[in-house]
């Protein structure tokens, strides 16, 4: 390995392997880690695709306390260089469990906690396959602001490329191709709500950076990829990974057998990136879901194959790349939270509101919530045992019920949606379920005007004259609430039929003049979690 010292960081020797004879490439702050900022430099301007390549940019952060907030207190404490606290960041991965697998995982292990050394710098990667992020996908961004929190530099890549191509991946048929347009769209939306939800990493300024593959891929010709990248890959490795293996044993879809060139190359792709993040700033380690573990490999094996001659070979104990993966987040049903399955919890906001995601946290079962405490959360670990431990029933400080399930929603919907987000979940969820409890009123006018004020409620408007006089039943279906008069009756025979609080008993149960609160608002339940404020024009 060439040890590339920098005047900026004299002494320091960076973990960064330079390129013989690339200093052209990439500047000399680049080669120890360092990158300036190039605002604006993945412009689309000069491509003839029309693809957007807007991406590219440093982040800067919220505010110092945002690093602040999940500093570790015990003994894993590394080092005190460089301007921050370097903690053990594979130990709390791994307590977390966060940590799936990792190549050469004690090499890794003990360059990440030798006194010292120098930061590294870790990717994950995303497809622009939606026009959001999902909550499966907040483990990638949560494990890199642990290594941002930890002093490392970071660098979430959306896959503006690999996004036209289609990891295949989990996938048991092939992807349908996404439009150029369409493209351009999720690029765009994914490159920003990274950018958003970096600012709150924690770790150094200017420790974030995002950028797009398209970057390095638009220049890219295929003769050059066959030659300097292919010719470097053996096709029995890549027909063994899982994402391929599985196909070729699948049966037919519409368009034939097993798996096309195209998805086939995908792992090549992904390992090129990882390549290319090593070359240009120095990127060491990959991170991702379990299932990228076929296409982390394939990087850590070019970069073998590649770099081993431009750089120093792999010394007896540690590598020149590794790659992480973390469980994939699932649900009780066992199934991973992801889009594809439908009922996607997207981080953005406009998709799902932050009522509806805080909502949906608050859902979590028992037996799932410490572990989603300790995945999805930055609270420390004490923090997380002492939660777990006022669950019990018998605690003198017991939670009481949804406990730490409220903690665990007010945490991760302040993370994605920031502080005003939750304060709207919050609002929203007092007004629409705590009233619940005062079966003898109505919610008040405050309550309700939050809700409608918040605009993302569930709701409905009606005219006056369709509402008041007219049967509970006719309204709740109105409204939307229900889908048919008899799903109602049998609601109201079930005693979960209320408007306004009020207990519907009968079928033939009219809404009474006067019964709206203000002249114009109504809580419809059906149910204790359906709910909707309806409102009278
Ligand atoms: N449920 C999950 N838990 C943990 N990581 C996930 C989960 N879902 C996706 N990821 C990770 O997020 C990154 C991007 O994933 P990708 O966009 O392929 O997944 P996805 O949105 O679940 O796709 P799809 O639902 O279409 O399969 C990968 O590193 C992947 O492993
Ligand atoms: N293959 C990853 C996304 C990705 C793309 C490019 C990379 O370099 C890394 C990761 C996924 O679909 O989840």
């Amino acid at each position: 390995m060439i040890g590339v010292h920098c005047a900026a960081h004299a002494g320091h020797k960076y973990a960064v392997r330079a390129r013989r004879g690339a200093a052209s490439t990439f500047s000399l702050h680049q080669r120890c880690g360092y990158w300036p900022l190039r605002q604006g430099r993945l412009d689309a301007g000069s491509d003839n695709n029309n693809l957007n390549n807007n991406v590219g940019f440093r982040v800067r952060k919220a505010s110092a306390s945002a690093a602040s907030s999940s500093s570790v207190r015990d003994g894993r404490v590394v080092d005190h260089s460089e301007g921050g606290v370097r903690f053990d960041v594979l130990e709390v991965l791994r307590e977390r469990g966060l940590l799936n697998d990792a190549t050469n995982e004690l090499g890794l292990a003990s360059e990440l906690a030798r006194k010292g050394a120098s930061p590294m710098a870790v990717y994950c990667g995303f497809d622009p396959t939606a026009d959001s992020l999902h909550l499966g996908n907040l483990l990638g961004i949560i494990v890199l602001s642990w290594f941002a929190r930890a002093g490392h530099k970071v660098i979430a890549l959306c896959g503006g490329a690999t996004g036209l191509v289609g990891d295949p991946s989990g996938k048991s048929a092939e992807r349908p191709m996404l439009g150029v347009e369409t493209l351009n769209h999720n690029t765009a939306c994914i490159g920003d709500q990274l950018k958003g939800l970096m600012e709150h990493a924690g770790g150094a300024e200017d420790s974030v950076e995002i950028v797009n593959n398209l970057e390095w891929f638009q220049e890219m010709t295929f003769l050059n990829f066959l030659r300097d990248v292919g010719k470097y890959a053996r096709v029995g490795t890549m027909m063994s990974k899982d994402s391929v293996k599985s196909r070729m044993d699948s049966g037919a879809d519409e368009q034939g057998q097993g798996i096309s060139f195209t998805e086939f190359s995908y792992q090549l792709l992904q390992g090129y990136d990882f390549v290319h993040l090593y070359r240009s700033r120095g990127c060491r380690i990959q991170i991702g879901g379990s299932d990228q573990w076929g296409n982390i490999t394939a990087g850590t094996d070019l970069i073998r194959r590649l770099c081993a001659q431009e750089d120093q070979a792999e010394s007896e104990d540690t590598s020149l790349a590794y790659g992480i993966t973390f469980p994939l987040l699932v649900g009780s049903d066992g199934k991973k939270f992801g889009k594809s399955e439908g009922g996607a919890i997207w981080l953005d906001g406009d998709k799902l509101s932050p009522y509806h995601m805080y909502q949906h946290l608050l859902r979590t079962p028992d037996s799932d919530v410490v572990k989603f405490l300790k995945m999805l959360t930055f609270l420390e670990m004490p923090e997380v045992d002492r939660i777990r431990d006022r669950m019990s029933p018998d605690h003198e400080d017991h939670l009481g019920p949804n406990g730490a399930q409220k903690i665990l929603a007010s945490e991760v919907t302040r993370f994605v949606h920031g502080q005003q987000g939750l304060d709207q979940a919050l609002k929203i969820t007092k007004g629409l379920f705590e009233s619940q409890k005062k079966t003898d009123g109505p919610p008040s006018l405050e309550a309700f005007e939050a809700l409608a004020l918040s605009g993302n409620a569930p709701s409905a408007e009606l005219p006056r004259s369709s509402v008041v006089g007219a049967a509970a039943v006719d309204v709740f279906v109105a409204a939307g609430l229900q889908p048919s008069k008899s799903a109602v009756r049998r609601m109201i025979k079930g005693g979960a039929i209320r408007v306004n609080n009020r207990l519907v008993n009968d079928e033939a149960e009219l809404i009474a003049e006067g019964e709206a609160v203000d002249d114009r608002y109504i809580l419809l339940a059906a149910g204790k979690k359906n709910k909707m404020v309806l409102e009278l024009k």
